[in-house]
């Protein structure tokens, strides 16, 4: 699938870069266009392979929001045409979809992103998706309630919001800051995967993904997940027919970008490895599979061919909105933002308290 990337904000910034590069260190070619927008200048300053945009200079000098999402909304909506004339050229004709992509819980990409997306919408004829990244657990209580109004506001916009929560994609022990190279490193690998599929094919067959696939498999809009894991294959593709269940096994139970999220409206099984070593009756054993898992009758499947030693399984989820790990992440930012008031109150009451008198 041929794409366009817009980051917004720092994590945007990051993830997209990640993702630009790998796409084009694998010589896939399905990032067709890159642009990292912030209203934070020394987070721009470190990306080296996409095009920037500095957003909100009047207002913040370039220093950003600070977590504000509000401000953060505000700005975008008042630099949307710089922005979009900064895309003019990159969001070609090639491109099958655009990704704006961001982190949810801070100020300038939560604020801005939805915006972004709305305007996008009007301007563009192709799908375009959000790559949402939720705050982990333990982020404080910002975080969690700026995602969470964010994450409303983008589901509404956006023709699909691809979720990756950051408590999923990281090494056990690892504190989420400290992860965040691991959790960017694997978002470029599955996402640049899931872009990548239908693309760059050689000796095109009847089982190979092609990218509609991926947008029918979005259509389903609202949330949606992206799950992956991958074994050692064996020369001999009978042999691989266990591994092709495992693998789909492991990537939705898992390997999955929002844990615990398995019913869906659509499904789509990309099975990527040496051609001459996906067994066919695994695949179409891990589709049946994948169908009474997600409760879905839109299982669609296809081989992604690689030159790897591995047999890997990417598992696209369209429509996941009702699965518990959303609401219990909407309960955690509406517990937070009334954790907030609580606080702004208790703030201004704390000088009406007439347990302490004032002076005069
Ligand atoms: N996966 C991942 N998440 C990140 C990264 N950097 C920040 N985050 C998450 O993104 C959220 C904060 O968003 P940022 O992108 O840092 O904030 P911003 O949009 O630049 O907004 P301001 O800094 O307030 O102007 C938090 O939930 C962080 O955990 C990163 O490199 N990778």
């Amino acid at each position: 699938m041929k794409v366009a990337l817009i980051g917004v904000g720092q994590a945007g910034g990051k993830v997209t870069e990640r993702l630009a590069r790998f796409d084009a260190d694998m010589g896939f070619g399905a990032v067709r266009g890159a642009l990292a927008v912030n209203s934070a200048k020394p987070d721009l300053q470190s990306l080296q392979v996409v095009d920037t945009q500095l957003i909100g200079a009047d207002r913040v000098n370039g220093h950003g929001v600070g977590g504000d999402n509000e401000l953060g909304t505000e700005i975008m909506q008042s630099d949307i045409q710089q922005v979009l004339g900064s895309l003019d050229g990159r969001v070609t004709s090639s491109a099958e979809g655009i990704f704006v992509v961001a982190g949810l819980g801070g100020g300038t990409g939560s604020g801005g992103a939805p915006v972004l997306v709305h305007h996008l919408q009007q301007v563009y004829d192709v799908p375009v998706y959000a790559l949402g990244v939720l705050p982990g657990r333990n982020e404080g209580a910002l975080y969690q309630a700026n995602a969470g109004r964010s994450l409303k506001t983008i589901v509404r916009e956006a023709d699909a919001t691809l979720l990756i929560d950051n408590d999923a994609w990281h090494e056990q022990g690892e504190s989420v800051e400290g992860a965040f190279e691991t959790i960017n490193e694997k978002i470029a690998r599955r996402v640049g995967l899931l872009f990548a599929s239908g693309e760059a094919v050689e000796g095109v067959g009847e089982s190979v993904v092609d990218s509609s696939e991926v947008i029918n498999t979005l259509r389903s809009g609202g949330i949606a997940t992206l799950g992956y894991a991958s074994e050692i294959a064996s020369d001999d593709s009978a042999e691989n027919i266990r591994t092709a269940m495992t693998v789909s096994r492991q990537a939705l139970l898992t390997g999955t970008s929002l844990p615990d999220a398995t019913t869906a409206d659509s499904a789509l099984l990309v099975i990527a490895g040496d051609p001459e070593k996906i067994p066919r009756k695994g695949v179409e054993k891990s589709r049946r599979w994948l169908e009474d898992e997600t409760g879905s009758m839109q299982v669609r499947g296809g081989d992604f061919p690689l030159e790897s030693d591995r047999l890997g399984a990417l598992v696209l989820l369209g429509g996941a909105e009702r699965s518990a790990r959303i609401q219990e992440f909407m309960e955690r930012a509406r517990e937070a933002k009334r954790e907030q008031e609580r606080e702004e109150t208790d703030h201004v009451e704390q000088f009406s308290d007439d347990r302490l008198e004032n002076l005069f």
